[in-house]
């Protein structure tokens, strides 16, 4: 299977940020990350924006970011955990990228989450435990169409990387250089 990047993607507080930002620096590759690409873009958090723009706008920006991202090579993108995979983006993302999804038993995402109260616009902190359940159970759909699924709930930070790091490498998969015109030189931090 012939690949440029890879992409990460999975519920709010499956730990997509903070892997990706180390799987990247492993790799040597570049690290975007959409929700931190959407805040550079609009100058502000993704709680103001959401609550400002409203979700419609917000949904058509992660969708605008999504189509420039795809193309990169030799990139971990993870995505926000709300970003909409329906056939249309799993199209999109399979087309260059290697879809590792990071999923987690609830009451590990209930404690991730609820560490930063607000940070996240459409989560119930009131009903984390209600809101957690019908998150996952939804994802649970999602889980089967990526190309790799890694449970985050008892590994540190850098032994899921090895576990990603081992199976790309096991995978066939051949990972397409960037060609120099498509450089962009960001890194998301
Ligand atoms: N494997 C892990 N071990 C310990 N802490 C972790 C692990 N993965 C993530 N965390 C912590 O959990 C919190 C949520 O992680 P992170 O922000 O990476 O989730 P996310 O999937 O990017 O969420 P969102 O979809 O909202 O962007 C962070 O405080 C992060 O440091
Ligand atoms: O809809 C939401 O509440 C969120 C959307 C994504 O961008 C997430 O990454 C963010 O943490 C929360
Ligand atoms: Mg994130």
């Amino acid at each position: 299977m012939i690949k440029r990047n890879i992409v990460l993607v999975g519920m709010m507080g499956s730990g997509k940020s903070h892997i990706g930002r180390k799987l990247a620096v492993r790799l040597g590759w570049q690290f975007v990350d959409t929700d931190r690409r959407i805040e550079r873009q609009m100058g502000q958090s993704i709680a103001d924006f959401f609550e400002r723009a409203g979700e419609k706008v917000f949904r058509e920006r992660e969708i605008n970011v999504l189509q420039q991202v795809s193309r990169y090579h030799e990139a971990v993108i993870s995505f926000g955990g709300n970003f909409p995979m329906n056939i249309e983006t799993y199209r999109i993302l399979h087309r260059h990228g290697y879809i590792v999804a990071l999923r987690s038993q609830p009451y590990r995402v209930e404690e991730r989450v609820g560490r930063h109260i607000g940070k996240r616009p459409t989560v119930d902190y009131d009903n984390l435990h209600a809101f957690v359940t019908r998150m996952d159970a939804q994802w649970k759909h999602v889980y089967p169409y990526c190309d790799y699924v890694v449970d985050t709930t008892d590994y540190s930070a850098e032994e899921i990387v090895d576990i990603i790091v081992k199976r790309i490498k096991g995978d066939d998969i051949v990972f397409v250089s960037r060609e120099p015109k498509e450089a962009d030189g960001h890194h998301d931090k």
